[in-house]
């Protein structure tokens, strides 16, 4: 459904992202995430065609970004939504519908619909006389007016308060279930790895990682055992009348359960705790900011073109 090769964007000569190369298939939710500056809303704008690559391709439903039918096919929530303050939220979306091109019954029907899912009150209120959260949600209305089959979401969630967040998150996990493809972005990664089927990690400017929560904890994450013992052995800790250790191989706990039998125990559990995408993300950061610097002072190959 969507399709970037090596995208490229330079900005007076610095390059906001390079080298990035990924695809997302039709129903899927796909995170970029990234610290502060990573490139993840200049990528996000040239998938939306607002921006155009120095170099590399995009194409979103068959279409190269840009060209006018594509955006047809496409909601684009920016992370900052410039809605007109005069306006009330149903003469501004019934504005969009027009610019869309949705008949006038239509436009009439899916705005009501659309604010009813996303509790929306006070629809002849000017925007301007808005709260941040009901702002959000006209953006968010505005985005489905023309009914996309694309979506792609800029920090959908950003600066509202958490009853106001997960009722966001929440409502683009049923865009998804009803078969929307969604590329979005955020900086709360729990609500990423609530809702994304794959993530892409971004580190000035370069995608670092990317994959499926399991790849990337395969890939960069790591197994803990926390294992539980009727007998104290070396390194544990007492905890509810047991003895706890935590490792990270299983020669460590095939280790521990030795030693328990030697004292006469046994081991009496074993619990497995996977990286979360947090760690995972931490861990990748870290990698790859060893890897730039490395790199910086020749000891690293560059990647390939
Ligand atoms: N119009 C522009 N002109 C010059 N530099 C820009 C422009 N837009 C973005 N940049 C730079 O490109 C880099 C990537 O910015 P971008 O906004 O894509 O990051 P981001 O990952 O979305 O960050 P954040 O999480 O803070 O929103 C930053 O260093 C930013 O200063």
């Amino acid at each position: 459904m969507i399709e970037a090769r090596d995208l490229r964007k330079e900005y007076g000569g610095f390059a906001a992202v390079e080298g990035s190369t990924f695809s997302v298939e039709a129903g899927e939710v796909f995170g970029v995430i990234g610290p502060n500056g990573a490139g993840k809303t200049t990528t996000l704008k040239m998938l939306a065609g607002l921006i155009e690559p120095t170099s590399g391709s995009v194409s979103v439903a068959g279409y190269e970004a840009g060209e006018t039918e594509m955006r047809y096919q496409l909601g684009f929530l920016p992370e900052e939504s410039p809605l007109y303050e005069e306006m009330t939220a149903r003469t501004y979306l019934h504005f969009f519908a027009d610019l869309y091109d949705v008949p006038e019954d239509t436009a009439a029907r899916r705005i009501h619909e659309t604010l009813d899912e996303l509790d929306l009150e006070h629809r002849d209120r000017q925007i301007g006389d808005m709260s941040k959260g009901m702002k959000r949600k006209v953006a968010i209305a505005r985005s489905l007016i023309n009914d996309p089959d694309v979506l792609i979401y800029d920090e959908p969630a950003s600066g509202l308060d958490p009853l106001t967040t997960n009722y966001i998150i929440e409502f683009t996990s049923r865009l998804a279930e009803e078969g929307k493809t969604i590329v979005f972005s955020a900086h709360n990664l729990f609500h990423v790895e609530s809702i994304c089927d794959r993530v892409a990690i971004m580190s000035e400017g370069e995608i670092v990682a990317k994959g499926d929560l399991e790849q990337l904890q395969e890939e960069h994450g790591e197994t803990t055992y926390h294992v539980y013992t009727t007998v104290e052995v070396p390194d544990s800790v007492a905890k509810n009348g047991r003895y706890h250790r935590a490792v990270e191989t299983m020669a460590e706990v095939e280790s521990i359960r030795e030693s328990a039998q030697q004292a006469g125990g046994s081991v009496a559990d074993i619990r497995t705790k996977e990286s979360s995408l947090e760690e995972v993300f931490l861990n990748v950061a870290e990698d790859g900011r060893e890897t730039r610097r490395r790199r910086r002072q020749g000891a690293e190959p560059e990647p390939e073109a």
